[in-house]
């Protein structure tokens, strides 16, 4: 159970034996389901309404326009990426462009083949299936899957054992989209059954500045260009973090200012919620501060390194390290984690002559490191 603390702000809620809890962190880029409700209001509807992600609006857009003027469905379509960045958005925005409804299911909901073919069975024709977590599917329903995606067509087994037969059924054509944060699990021939691919990488701050000024619009509420660019410099490239930080300066601004979001309100608020001008929260900064501070900079074993910053090993390595690693701040090295000048310069520390030159280290599995495992 987590509780909150007198500060009530979710980057300090821990769990009962102390440790963070991380899915609460307001930097988190995955979400829960009740932040779905409230997200799902600020959801672009239109293809024209969404910034960013140039190229792969770009491509879909010619793969559906293309699709509408020959009157059928499209390829099927994978959208791949980080969460937090659109790709159920851009499902969402699939089935509008076509103008087609768009039934909603995800990987860990097909546990077995017999869940898709009920799904697949009741599609009707040109209807948008999305699937969310492709890559948790189970292997029978991706076998399922490939066939009806290929030939719009199931085999249903009847009975058991050597009496079992195989039925075959016919499907309409529909266009599955497929969501995924980790394209790399997912089976060869489930990929090459999408005829169009796009990638989604993180947002450029003029990109989440644009979807805020968007937000705020919805939420009713005034927001002015400065304020909005401290917000999204502190978004970590995702919509998802720069839409609840927005509410969060929301807050603040109606509790304690204007009801305005300027630069000052994002600068308090964001203070209050620990996220800084890098969007590095409190776990983020431990693990800085433990390893320049602790350990000279490392290299560091992952566990050292998490019983330093008190928590997990797992929650360092997935919920703080990816972020620090992608904005070069530390290293995975041979030897354990180490940082690097970035690191040092952003605790406002003077960078050690032997770390100045960490960013030539390969990035590879640890093995021990200076200071253990
Ligand atoms: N380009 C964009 N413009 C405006 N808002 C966006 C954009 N991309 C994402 N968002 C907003 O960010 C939030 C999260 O987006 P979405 O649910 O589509 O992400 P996702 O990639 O499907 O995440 P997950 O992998 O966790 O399912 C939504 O509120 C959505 O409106």
């Amino acid at each position: 159970m987590s509780e909150q603390t007198p500060g009530g702000f979710f980057s300090e809620v821990r769990e009962a034996d102390g440790s963070l809890d991380a899915t609460a962190r307001v930097v988190d880029p995955a979400t829960s389901d009740d932040e779905r409700v409230v997200e799902a209001a600020l959801r672009p509807r239109r293809l024209s309404e969404f910034p960013g992600q140039p190229r792969v609006r770009q491509q879909l857009g010619l793969v559906l326009e293309a699709a509408r003027r020959r009157g059928s469905p499209p390829d099927h379509v994978l959208l791949s990426g980080p969460p937090g960045l659109g790709k159920t958005t851009l499902a969402m925005i699939v089935a509008a462009e076509l103008e087609r409804p768009l039934r909603v299911t995800s990987g860990p909901a097909i546990q077995h083949a017999g869940d898709l073919a009920a799904v697949l069975s009741s599609l009707d024709e040109g209807e948008v299936l999305f699937l969310d977590e492709i890559h948790r599917m189970s292997r029978s329903a991706e076998e399922m899957l490939y066939l009806a995606m290929e030939d719009f067509r199931v085999d249903v087994v009847v009975g058991k054992g050597p009496g079992a037969t195989a039925i075959p059924l016919e499907l309409p054509p529909f266009t599955v989209v497929g969501a995924t944060t980790r394209a790399g699990l997912l089976p060869a021939p489930l990929r090459d059954r999408f005829g169009f691919t796009g990638h989604l990488d993180f947002y450029d701050v003029a990109d989440l500045v644009t979807i805020l000024h968007r937000s705020a619009g919805l939420l009713g509420v005034e927001a002015d260009a400065d304020g909005v660019h401290e917000i999204a410099g502190r978004s970590r490239g995702t919509p998802r973090i720069a839409n609840r930080l927005l509410r969060r300066v929301r807050d603040w601004a109606q509790v304690h200012g204007e009801g305005r979001v300027d630069q000052h309100a994002a600068r308090e608020a964001l203070a209050l919620f620990d996220v800084d001008q890098a969007g590095l929260d409190r776990l983020d900064r431990a693990v800085l501060e433990a390893l320049c501070r602790r350990f000279g900079g490392g290299p560091v074993g992952l566990s050292t390194l998490a019983v330093a910053v008190g928590e997990e090993s797992d929650t360092v390595e997935t919920v703080a390290e990816p972020y620090l690693v992608r904005e070069g701040y530390i290293l995975r090295t041979p030897r354990g984690r180490a940082a690097t000048a970035a690191a040092w310069r952003h605790l406002g520390l003077p960078v050690p002559a032997h770390q100045a030159f960490q960013g030539a280290l390969p990035i590879e599995d640890e093995g021990p490191g200076r200071f253990g495992t």
